[in-house]
C-alpha cells in the first residue's frame, strides 16, 4: 500500500461554476414558445420550462450540454444548461443481441447510443454545445485501428482474468491498482498472452472511449479515470516506465483529464441528429465518478456510495491511497483524490430476488431502526473487489427467512454492513475520515435503506440533489465546453 499527499494542477471542481439558477424547477416540461421547425432551419429558440404554471425561459441561443451515464444495466441521459438546470432526461435498456450464442455488447452499446440521441429533443438538439459520457470502469475493448471495430468481446467492468496476475505482479510495483485480476491491465495481457488475431493493428479502449469514438471519430482517447486501471499515474499524468518498456504498451491510449475537448462531431453524427457544427466532444469517465461529480461533493472526508448495481465507494481524500489487496485506488480528482472501491455487492443481486415494485412494497414494512440478524454476504456469483480482493468469494444469501420483509431487511442490512467495513478500510489505510455521505444510483430512492445505513455507519446519510450518473456527464461536456480545443 502506499499514500501520498501531492499537489495536482488545473483544478476541475473550482473551474467549473454553475451559472446562477433562474427560478426553473428541476424536473421540466419544456414548452416550446415558438414553432418547432427543422433543426436545419432552425435559427434560434427560446424555451421555457414550467414552474407554477409561470413559464421560465433562458436567454435566446443559451447553449445545452450533453451527458450520457452507460451503467451496468442501462444507459440514461441528462441535458442540462450552464445554471445545472435540467432540460430534458431519459433512459434506454440495454437491447438483448446475440453473437455465437454470446450477448454482443458492442452493438448493444452502440444502438443504445444512438437510441439515447434519437430521444434528445429534437428541437433542443442545435444548442447543445457539447457531450460526453461514462462507462463502466475496466470494462475493456480491444479495437481494430483500421475500422475501429472490436478485436475480439470485450471485457466486462466486473470479469476477471487471473491467468494475467503473476506477469502484472512481476512488472507493476507492490499492491498497485493493476495487481488484481478485474483490472485493465490483466485483460490486455491476457488477450495479448491468448489471442491470435492481428496485434498490429490493435489498440486498447474503455467502454466510454469507444462509444466517444463513434461521435468524434479519433481513435485512442481516453482519460485518466478510465485508463487508471491499466496502469495509467495521474500524478505524473503519464504510463509509468515499468508499462511503457513492455511490448503491449503500444496499444495504449493516449489521455487527457476527463471533460477534456477531443473535436467536434462527425458530420454523419451532426447531420444524421441535428447538432450544431460547433458541438465539441469530452473525454469521459466512470460511472461511479460521474456519480461523484453529479452529488458535487467539494470538500474532503464528503463521499458518494453509488448504489447501483454494484457498490462503489468515493471519498474525497487529500491523502492518495493504493493497495490491490483490498481493491482500494484512488481516482485524481482536480487537486485531491477519490479514494474507494467497487464491490461487487449491491442492486444487481436484489434486482435478482426482487422487482423494483417488490423492494418498494416490501421496504415499507421494514424497521430501519430495528438491527436484522440475518448476516449475509450479497454477491451475484463467485468473487468479490472490494474491501475484500477475493476472486473465490463465495455468495451468502442464506439461510431465507419465510417473510420476505426480513429477507429484504437482512440483505439491504448486509450491504450496509459492507459499506461500513470499507469506510472504515480507508480510515485505517490513511484516507480523510469519512463526515458525509451522498448516495448514488437505484438504491437511492430507498429511504428505509438510508435509515439502516445511517445506523450502521453513523454518519449522516442523504441522497445526493442529483443521483444519476448522467448528470455528472453532463458536468464534463459543461467543463469540456468552458474550455475550448
Ligand atoms: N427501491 C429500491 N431499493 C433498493 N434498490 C433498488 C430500488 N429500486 C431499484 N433498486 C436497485 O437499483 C439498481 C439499479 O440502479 P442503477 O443506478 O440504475 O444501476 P446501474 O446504473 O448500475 O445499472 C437495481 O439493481 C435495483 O435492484
Ligand atoms: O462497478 C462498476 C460498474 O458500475 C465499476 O467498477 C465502478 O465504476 C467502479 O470503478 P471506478 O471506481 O474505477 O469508477
Amino acid at each position: 500500500m502506499f499514500a501520498s499527499t501531492v499537489s495536482l494542477s488545473t483544478p476541475f471542481l473550482s473551474t467549473l461554476t454553475l451559472a446562477p439558477k433562474p427560478e426553473c424547477c428541476p424536473s421540466i416540461k419544456l414548452v416550446p414558445r415558438i414553432g418547432v421547425e427543422k433543426p436545419a432551419r432552425l435559427k434560434s429558440m427560446i424555451v421555457g420550462c414550467k414552474k407554477e404554471n409561470q413559464e421560465v425561459g433562458f436567454q435566446v441561443g443559451e447553449r445545452l450540454y450533453l451527458g450520457m451515464d452507460f451503467g451496468t444495466s442501462g444507459a440514461r441521459y441528462a441535458l442540462i444548461d450552464k445554471q445545472g438546470t435540467i432540460h430534458a432526461e431519459g433512459k434506454r435498456e440495454y437491447p438483448q443481441f446475440l453473437r455465437e450464442e454470446r450477448m454482443d455488447w458492442p452493438l448493444s452499446w452502440k444502438t443504445t447510443l444512438f437510441s439515447l440521441l434519437e430521444d434528445v429533443p429534437v428541437h433542443l438538439r442545435p444548442l447543445i454545445a457539447s457531450i460526453s459520457l461514462d462507462g463502466t470502469s475496466a470494462t475493456t475493448l480491444i479495437i481494430d485501428s483500421n475500422t475501429g471495430e472490436p478485436l475480439a468481446r470485450p471485457y466486462l467492468y466486473n470479469e476477471s482474468c487471473p491467468d494475467a496476475l503473476p506477469l502484472v505482479k512481476s512488472i507493476a510495483p507492490v499492491n498497485h491498482t493493476v495487481c488484481s485480476g478485474s483490472s485493465t491491465l490483466c485483460k490486455l495481457v491476457s488477450w495479448w498472452n491468448n489471442d491470435n488475431s492481428d496485434k498490429k493493428s490493435a489498440i486498447l479502449l474503455h467502454q466510454a472511449d469507444w462509444l466517444l469514438w463513434l461521435l468524434h471519430g479519433q481513435l485512442g482517447v481516453s482519460d485518466y479515470n478510465n485508463a487508471l486501471k491499466v496502469g495509467y499515474d495521474p500524478e505524473l499524468d503519464s504510463y509509468p516506465a515499468w508499462l511503457l518498456s513492455q511490448p503491449y504498451s503500444r496499444l495504449l491510449p493516449i489521455v487527457k483529464a476527463p471533460g477534456t475537448s477531443i473535436g467536434h462531431l462527425t458530420e454523419d453524427i451532426k447531420t444524421q441528429f441535428g447538432f450544431p457544427e460547433d458541438c465539441v466532444v469530452c473525454t469521459g469517465t466512470t460511472d461511479s465518478i460521474a456519480a461523484f461529480l453529479a452529488a458535487r461533493a467539494t470538500k474532503p472526508g464528503k463521499a458518494v456510495t453509488s448504489l447501483g448495481s454494484t457498490l462503489a465507494i468515493k471519498l474525497l481524500s487529500t491523502t492518495r491511497i493504493e493497495d490491490a489487496r483490498y481493491g482500494v485506488y484512488s481516482h485524481r480528482l482536480d487537486d485531491k483524490w477519490l479514494v474507494g472501491g467497487a464491490s461487487n455487492t449491491g442492486g444487481a443481486v436484489l434486482k435478482e430476488i426482487f422487482t423494483d415494485g417488490q423492494l418498494e412494497k416490501l421496504s415499507e414494512h421494514i424497521n430501519p431502526m430495528e438491527a436484522s440478524p440475518l448476516d449475509y454476504y450479497p454477491l451475484k456469483s463467485v468473487g468479490e473487489r472490494f474491501p475484500v480482493a477475493d476472486p473465490k468469494m463465495e455468495p451468502r444469501l442464506h439461510p431465507r427467512p419465510e417473510s420476505d420483509v426480513e429477507y429484504l431487511h437482512g440483505i439491504l442490512e448486509s450491504i450496509a454492513r459492507i459499506e461500513a467495513k470499507a469506510y472504515i478500510l480507508l480510515k485505517d489505510l490513511g484516507a480523510t475520515q469519512v463526515d458525509e455521505v451522498f448516495t448514488a444510483g437505484g438504491g437511492a430512492k430507498n429511504e428505509k435503506w438510508t435509515k439502516i445505513r445511517e445506523r450502521i455507519l453513523g454518519l449522516p446519510v442523504t441522497r445526493a440533489t442529483q443521483t444519476e450518473a448522467a448528470y455528472g456527464a453532463a458536468l464534463l461536456a459543461l467543463k469540456g465546453a468552458q474550455i475550448p480545443i
